[in-house]
């Protein structure tokens, strides 16, 4: 085998599988030829034996209540800290610093932190308002193929926090209601990746395959 095939060998993915559109997730890592094998993720022991974690669409509020009261918490808290993982939606929430509604803090929701951002929840009313957007996606593969953004209930970035590390991977390209052209629904930060849709609703497996070669690249460099 070659030096970069060596690097990237192939990597067990688990998908937190508390609450939400876990299920789609699976499938759909399991047709990658980087995935050794998609599992369900639902405990502390089943989540030290994956090297990249998905946190999947749904309730943000319902996956962290589930997760403090079955005594995971600490163990999700722990292993996002230095483990490649990728929210998606709901998961993207998790994975922020905090959450504004219209500018104001609201402290009672349980976060993982991690992407240096501020989130506006349910950015862009209820599930009537749910959508699809073409957007560039800044690292994909064919990128000038514009991705299948679904936003359902959906989140969006309300502001960088960290500015030096966190990377824009993708905007809005027309304004969507009161939500402008150019607001951000994905950011990067070293080995967490976060997209206000969902692309385990496609059948465009490219976010999937920027996720496992991030993932593969942060561990051989890691
Ligand atoms: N599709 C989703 O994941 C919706 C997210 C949900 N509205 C929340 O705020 O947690």
């Amino acid at each position: 085998m070659t030096q970069k095939q060596v690097e990237h060998k192939k990597i067990r993915v688990g998908v937190l599988a508390l609450q939400g559109a876990f299920a789609e997730h699976i499938i759909l890592l399991n047709t990658l030829p980087q995935v050794s094998e998609a599992v369900a993720v639902r405990n502390a022991q089943e989540i030290n034996q994956v090297d990249a974690l998905v946190i999947p669409g749904g309730e943000s509020t319902t996956m962290a209540l589930i997760a403090e009261r079955s005594g995971f918490w600490p163990a999700l808290q722990e292993y996002v800290r230095s483990r490649p993982t990728w929210g998606t939606c709901a998961g993207m929430i998790l994975l922020s610093e905090c959450v504004t509604s219209g500018g104001t803090l609201k402290g009672d929701q349980k976060l993982l932190g991690g992407l240096g951002i501020s989130i506006k929840r349910n950015a862009f009313g209820t599930q009537k308002e749910s959508f699809e957007a073409g957007l560039h996606v800044e690292g994909l593969e064919n990128a000038e193929k514009l991705f299948p953004g679904v936003f359902i209930r959906a989140p969006v970035i309300d502001e960088i926090l960290e500015k030096a590390d966190v990377q824009i991977v993708a905007t809005l390209q027309r304004d969507y209601g009161k939500t402008p052209k150019g607001t951000i629904v994905a950011v990067k930060r070293g080995h967490l990746l976060g997209t206000a849709f969902h692309p385990e609703l496609t059948h465009d497996s490219r976010m999937h395959q920027f996720f496992v070669q991030m993932a593969q690249e942060w561990i051989a460099s890691h």
